[in-house]
């Protein structure tokens, strides 16, 4: 099936109450164990790059890459961009056959987040691409923005209606209390559910996106440390609050940490307990089949967009 937009996928996640994975791709085994999941469950998926992805992988590579992906499953693919930090980078995802693009102007103020905003939908929806803007600021690593705690800045619930009014983006990424990376919290897990209940009022029938929202599986966690890895104290979002916005407004959650997590975790062990092994295909094949399983969880447990493709 050929790459589709967001449009459609958000109406039936929105109206039937669950959510669609925006996993972020970085290699063939990270994209391979993505889509085998995602076919597997008859779900539709949201592959997203990271502009840092894009540099890594070549862009060219990337796109080739899932266009390959794509010839393999029927199962309905958006190709997103996760976090464009500009005009030109969202354009040149469009221009480069992205069907979906975030624009993430959030560090800017409210009237220039809007702007930027409006001039990506502008021209994304005249290439018939959809557009994600952010409002409120995360915690955590983005690319090379640190975001510290201190920083973060919760979505104004009294903003949201007119951002999304004037900027004619297609959904929007809301800051709750969720964070990128693997340290999501100091003390116990939670999350601002009365402002998204608030806010999803307030745009009725709007697609709301939750970033930062990896669960850190603490056997992954203790998988690494075990052999050889430094995650003290790393900690995620629970999965019974991801159920919960998954059931709301929110139609799009984002998961990069964990896929992370769950390759690392398994090649360390490789490494420590098979030493003498110097074949990648013995570490990457492993670590391939682990994201899968980690996505299928994701997809049935937790999202509940199995069967919805
Ligand atoms: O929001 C994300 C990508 O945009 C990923 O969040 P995590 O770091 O929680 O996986
Ligand atoms: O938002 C962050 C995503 O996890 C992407 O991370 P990255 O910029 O390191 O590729
Ligand atoms: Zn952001
Ligand atoms: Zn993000």
């Amino acid at each position: 099936m050929p790459l589709v937009t967001s449009k459609k996928l958000f109406e039936k996640a929105y109206k039937e109450g669950y959510a669609v994975g925006g996993f972020n791709v970085n290699n063939m085994e990270i994209l391979q164990a993505i889509v085998e999941a995602g076919n597997e469950e008859r779900s539709p998926l949201i592959l997203q790059v990271s502009s840092g992805a894009r540099k890594y992988a070549n862009p060219v590579y990337l796109r080739k890459l899932v266009e390959a992906a794509v010839a393999t499953t029927d199962v309905p693919i958006v190709l997103h961009l996760d976090h464009g930090d500009s005009f030109d980078m969202c354009k040149s995802c469009v221009d480069d056959g992205f069907t979906s693009v975030m624009i993430d102007a959030s560090k800017y103020p409210f009237e220039k987040n809007i702007e930027i905003s409006k001039q990506v939908a502008e021209y994304a929806h005249s290439k018939g691409v959809v557009v994600e803007a952010e409002l409120g600021k995360l915690a955590g690593i983005e690319d090379a923005v640190n975001v510290a705690a201190r920083d973060a800045i919760y979505t104004d619930p009294d903003q949201v209606a007119e951002f999304v009014e004037k900027t004619d983006v297609d959904s929007l990424a809301i800051a709750i209390g969720t964070s990128h990376g693997a340290y999501k919290f100091k003390g116990e897990p939670k999350l601002d559910f009365e402002r998204l209940h608030k806010i999803e009022k307030l745009i009725p029938g709007f697609p709301i996106v939750l970033h930062g929202s990896s669960s850190v599986p603490q056997e992954l966690v203790e998988k690494c440390n075990k052999y050889g890895g430094q995650l003290p104290g790393a900690k995620g979002v629970p999965e019974e609050m991801l159920r919960e916005a998954a059931r709301s407004a929110v139609c799009k959650i984002n998961i990069d940490t964990d896929l992370r997590l769950a390759l690392t975790a398994t090649i360390r062990e490789i490494f420590a307990t098979s030493p003498a092994e110097f074949d990648p295909r013995k570490y990457l094949g492993p670590g391939r089949s682990a994201i899968k399983e980690l996505v299928r969880h994701k997809i049935k447990d937790v999202l509940g967009s199995s069967g919805k493709a």
